[in-house]
């Protein structure tokens, strides 16, 4: 699809923001002892190098792989586990690190996959949320930035595997 991008949220507000989400995760956190910080592959790679290095105290990362909107604009609502964690959740303060909630059909498959290994709590952050494009219900506890329904890119997140390099957050504005 022949396309431009626009750029929407800027390297600045990203930065501002992390520092208010961390804040925010540092508090909720200050009793755990050992924080096991699980990012979504790839979408979350950026935004969790940039998270976790705000978070304080004993903290662990490990990552799961997932796919569901292939080269396409809409997910295929067929979420695909590609790769799981490698840690052993059980009895752990687990922080799912999602760079985008969209249509919500991937974190609720998460989430009810982890929730089954019976963690100590289980708690979902978001950089990016667009509610209206919900199917699934999903209870999210850290939102970064509340988004309309448009098609996003930059900061790790991808349209068909490109712009995830980008510093910013833009939109993919169609042409004809
Ligand atoms: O709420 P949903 O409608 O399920 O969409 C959100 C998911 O879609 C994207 O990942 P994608 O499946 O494209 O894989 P990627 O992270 O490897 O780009 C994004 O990174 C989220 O993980
Ligand atoms: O807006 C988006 N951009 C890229 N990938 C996505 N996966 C779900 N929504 C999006
Ligand atoms: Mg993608």
């Amino acid at each position: 699809m022949k396309h431009t991008i626009e750029e929407m949220i800027s390297v600045k507000e990203i930065d501002a923001k992390l520092d208010e989400l961390a804040e925010r995760i540092n508090a909720h956190y200050k009793d755990s002892e050992r924080l096991l910080m699980v990012g979504l592959l790839k979408g979350s790679a950026v935004f969790m190098a940039d998270l976790c290095r705000r978070i304080h105290g004993h903290v662990e990362i490990d990552f799961m792989a997932v796919s569901s909107y292939g080269n396409a604009m809409t997910s295929s609502r067929d979420v695909k586990i590609l790769k799981d964690v490698q840690s052993d959740i059980n009895g752990r303060d687990v922080l799912i690190v999602e760079d985008l909630i969209d249509s919500g059909n991937t974190l609720a498959k998460i989430r009810e996959m982890l929730m089954l290994r019976e963690p100590k709590s289980l708690a979902l952050c978001t950089l990016l949320d667009k509610p209206e494009r919900r199917e699934v219900d999903v209870h999210v506890d850290f939102v970064g930035f509340t988004i309309p329904d448009e098609f996003i890119v930059g900061y790790g997140i991808d349209y068909a595997e490109r712009y995830r390099n980008l510093p910013y957050i833009a939109k993919v504005v169609p042409l004809d």
